[in-house]
């Protein structure tokens, strides 16, 4: 691990695995180089902890996702194995920069958002806790678009992240498992003379598994993430070929390979396309293909599988594994149907991530039936079963049975995914208090009331290596330096700073990281978008996916009121804030790349306009990714949480903001509730009606127009909206918006808006005493302990997985 030591491995690597000498490699060889080097310090550790796994009668908690948002390996690498300086001066001394080689890594866009990064930080946050782990997911050959703005609007570019190989990851064809769709079934009697159902799939492809390594910080535990990519049986068809099919020929291969072919951009509105259950259904045999092989590997009996895995379904678009693993169970392994479900339950967990209505999965029937003709007489015994159950222990009367049943009978008859993951699981956790408790009280209340032994809250959190130490390492440094290092895996330790936020020459040292961490974003987005920022500004910062319920277009509201407040008094003592955006929509997502436009168009107005733009910047920051992201929150002064109450189900950026002395400005929504709690109501910015006001309001019959008419300065940027103010005078690029506010409103914007400006002018008047304000931002970090994906995972491992720590052992 010593600087000598690492410069000699590059350098042969350089020759040997990369095959370029010194003088004529490129940054990107330096950077494979180098990646080979580190990899090779991970594999020693892997190697051990798999080890471990094969001698010890273990419990592995396997998570599975559709979706990683692991974002770039290096530099998060570098930290977990505290090897930054000595390779920062290894490759200093071969003429290179660390940074300029850690910018040549393709951040794997494995995931949309929240759910997807959530899954990458709980697996940090399980090797550094010494847990042994598996992330199971999908190998997409092209991740989330990046994107670029044109003219203010949203364009998609593929994502290629693969062009120049990835050097995190193993390919193991050893690794492979078969998979079936389509067919039919059949009865047949087995050996036994016993009557059999039995499947006979009219297409099989390939799963090849794809490994990379998961270092922990500062320990020897290195868990392993398997991808699956899909591929053809018989990659070549030499028959076809023959006689001249020459696209017959190839066929399969490209059939098969397009399963994995590339991920789904959105992330809520639920699609419902045949492909993604094809994902769905192919990542998860695999791996539960994968698990029942590592317990014959052990020579443990399949009885003892809850016992050896505890499986945790990130939402629903895994959830067809209770399916397979009962068919797995009964058709494969013979057992009783009664035994297998017993296995069943007790192996899965499910977390849900959402309760807007239309993200909650549910597939057509006969879709189901056409590639999924075992599993679907499968979900029909456990839906009788279920239902049988649920008639004679709970007396249910038909209307309860059909709330209940895994199939929705109104209309075109759907499976419901969340029904299944619900029946199937022995755990079902809402990611915030809040969300947790509307669950129970709305989307899944009749399983609660069936069984509310299953339903428990799982607060979310975030990994302090990557969002804390990694990305904010001068903040990270004045911490450590003032309380020892002890944070970085205990977050609860950042509370020992609470009394220097009542010590001035602290706050001005927290300052001045703040500026600097400002000052490097104000760089990048100049770059990025020629927009100049003054770092002296309040930094007002809201990331995230674009969504109508995130409510991004109450923000922009906010911007014109000023806009129109200046231009009425350019003198008028405003402090000056700079608005920065950043996130992507869902292609197909009309209204949301509206947002991105309007948002777009503000800011060219502002920023080009004397009379404001001295007081007053918008800037969207495009292709919002875990990179950026990682300038991004360690700059804010204030961090925008605004969504309808009720409708985010926790929020992660919020935390990750708060963690690096972000003030917030939010709604009781969430993790922002608990968020406020820890941190003090008068630390907090709180505004907005609360989950049982939007309700009441709703129910009332809410007229957003009257909200307009009660508000002029609501209605004069409205009005301006409306008028092309923003848009070179074209009324009708932002028409749909402006009706779709002003007729139903269905997030409540307007009726936010009021209280939201007096909230904004608050934050402003607190912001005039930086000593204050930057004792309010020591505060919040201080008290933002909880929010640490490792408290998050012990209580996965304790209350639901029972998966103990086990110190790994380097063998010399
Ligand atoms: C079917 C399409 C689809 C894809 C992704 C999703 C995810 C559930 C969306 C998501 O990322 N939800 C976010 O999950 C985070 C982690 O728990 C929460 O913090 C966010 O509040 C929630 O919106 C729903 C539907």
């Amino acid at each position: 691990m010593s600087a000598p030591e690492i410069k000699k491995s590059i350098l042969d690597h350089l020759t040997y695995s990369i095959g370029r000498p010194p003088s004529l490699a490129s940054k990107q060889d330096y950077y494979k180089a180098l990646a080979l080097t580190v990899r090779d310090r991970l594999q020693q550790h892997w190697v051990e902890t798999v080890q471990a796994y094969l001698e010890q009668d273990l419990k592995v908690a396997c998570y599975l996702s559709a979706e990683f948002l692991m974002g770039p390996h290096l530099g998060n690498n570098l930290l977990n194995l505290g090897i930054e300086n000595e390779v920062r001066q290894a490759v200093k001394e071969m003429g290179c920069e660390l940074d300029e080689l850690l910018a040549e890594e393709e951040e794997p866009g494995l995931g949309n958002g929240g759910l997807g990064r959530l899954a990458a930080c709980y697996m940090d946050s399980l090797a550094t806790l010494e847990r042994l782990a598996l992330g199971y997911g999908i190998r997409y050959e092209f991740g989330i678009f990046d994107q670029e703005i044109r003219d203010g609007w949203q364009c998609e570019i593929t994502d290629k992240w693969l062009r120049s190989g990835n050097p995190w990851e193993i390919a193991k064809p050893e690794i492979t498992y078969y998979v079936n769709f389509g067919g039919h079934t059949e009865y047949y009697r087995d050996e036994a003379g016993a009557e059999r159902i039995r499947w006979v799939p009219d297409r099989a492809v390939k799963g090849m598994a794809y490994d990379t390594p998961i270092q922990g910080y500062r320990v020897n535990t290195c868990n392993t993430l398997r991808l699956w990519s899909a591929e053809a049986c018989e990659s070549f068809d030499f028959q076809a070929f023959n006689t001249g099919d020459y696209y017959g020929a190839v066929d399969d291969k490209v059939i098969s390979e397009t399963i994995t072919k590339v991920l789904y951009p959105n992330d809520e509105p639920e699609i419902g396309k045949r492909l993604r259950l094809l994902q769905q259904y192919f990542f998860v045999s695999c791996s539960l293909q994968d698990m029942l092989r590592l317990l014959d590997a052990q020579g443990q009996p399949t009885q003892r599988f809850p016992e050896k895995f505890a499986v945790q379904l990130n939402d629903t678009h895994p959830s067809i594994g209770v399916a397979e693993l009962m068919r797995l169970l009964v058709d494969e392994r013979r057992l009783s149907w009664e035994d297998a479900w017993d296995i069943t339950v007790l192996t899965f967990g499910y977390t849900n991530h959402t309760l807007l209505p239309e993200a909650l999965e549910t597939w057509p029937l006969p879709l189901f039936r056409e590639l999924l003709p075992r599993h679907l007489e499968i979900i029909y015994e456990i839906n009788a079963r279920f239902l049988a159950s649920v008639r004679e222990t709970h007396h249910q009367d038909d209307e309860h049975v059909k709330r209940l049943s895994l199939i929705d009978e109104n209309g075109e008859k759907r499976i419901r995914m969340a029904h299944l993951a619900c029946v199937g699981s022995h755990a079902i956790n809402g990611v915030a208090a809040l969300h947790s408790e509307l669950l129970k009280r709305s989307v899944l209340k009749d399983f609660y009331e069936l069984w509310p032994e299953r339903f428990n809250n799982k607060t979310n959190g975030v990994t302090p290596r990557r969002f804390m130490a990694l990305a904010n390492p001068k903040l990270s440094e004045l911490i450590t330096r003032t309380i020892g290092d002890g944070w970085i895996t205990h977050t609860e330790e950042l509370r020992m700073l609470e009394p220097f936020s009542e010590d001035a020459a602290f706050r001005k040292e927290w300052r001045l990281v703040k500026q600097s961490n400002k000052q490097q974003l104000a760089d990048y987005i100049l770059k990025q978008t020629g927009i100049e920022l003054d770092p002296s500004w309040m930094f007002d910062v809201q990331v995230k996916r674009i969504h109508e319920y995130k409510r991004q277009h109450l923000n922009i509201l906010h911007v014109i009121t000023l806009y129109n407040r200046l231009k009425r008094d350019p003198k008028l003592a405003i402090a000056p804030r700079a608005f920065i955006f950043g996130g992507k929509a869902a292609p197909g997502y009309f209204i949301a790349k509206r947002i991105i436009k309007l948002i777009n168009a503000v800011g060219e107005v502002v920023n080009n306009d004397p009379d404001v733009n001295k007081k007053l910047r918008v800037a969207f920051v495009p292709n919002f990714n875990v990179q950026n992201g990682q300038l991004i929150y360690p700059a804010a002064d204030l961090s925008e949480q605004i969504s309808m109450a009720g409708k985010e189900a926790s929020g992660t950026g919020n935390m990750k903001f708060t963690l690096n002395g972000a003030l917030t400005i939010g709604t009781l929504d969430g993790a922002n509730v608990e968020i406020r709690d820890e941190v003090g109501e008068e630390n907090f910015f709180l505004f907005g009606l609360t989950t049982e006001e939007t309700l009441r309001l709703q129910q009332q019959g809410y007229r957003p127009y009257a909200y307009v008419e009660g508000n002029s300065e609501l209605a004069e940027a409205i009005r301006l909206i409306a008028s092309g103010h923003f848009s070179h005078g074209d009324t009708e690029v932002f028409r749909p918006l402006v009706d779709n506010l002003c007729q139903s409103d269905p997030f409540l914007v307007f009726a936010d808006y009021a209280d939201y400006i007096a909230c904004q002018d608050k934050v402003a008047g607190v912001w005039k005493d930086p000593e204050n304000w930057t004792r309010m931002s020591i505060l919040n970090t201080a008290r933002a302990g909880k929010f640490s994906s490792d408290r998050a995972i012990r209580e996965y491992c304790d209350e639901i997985w029972d998966v103990r720590p086990v110190p790994i052992m380097i063998k010399d």
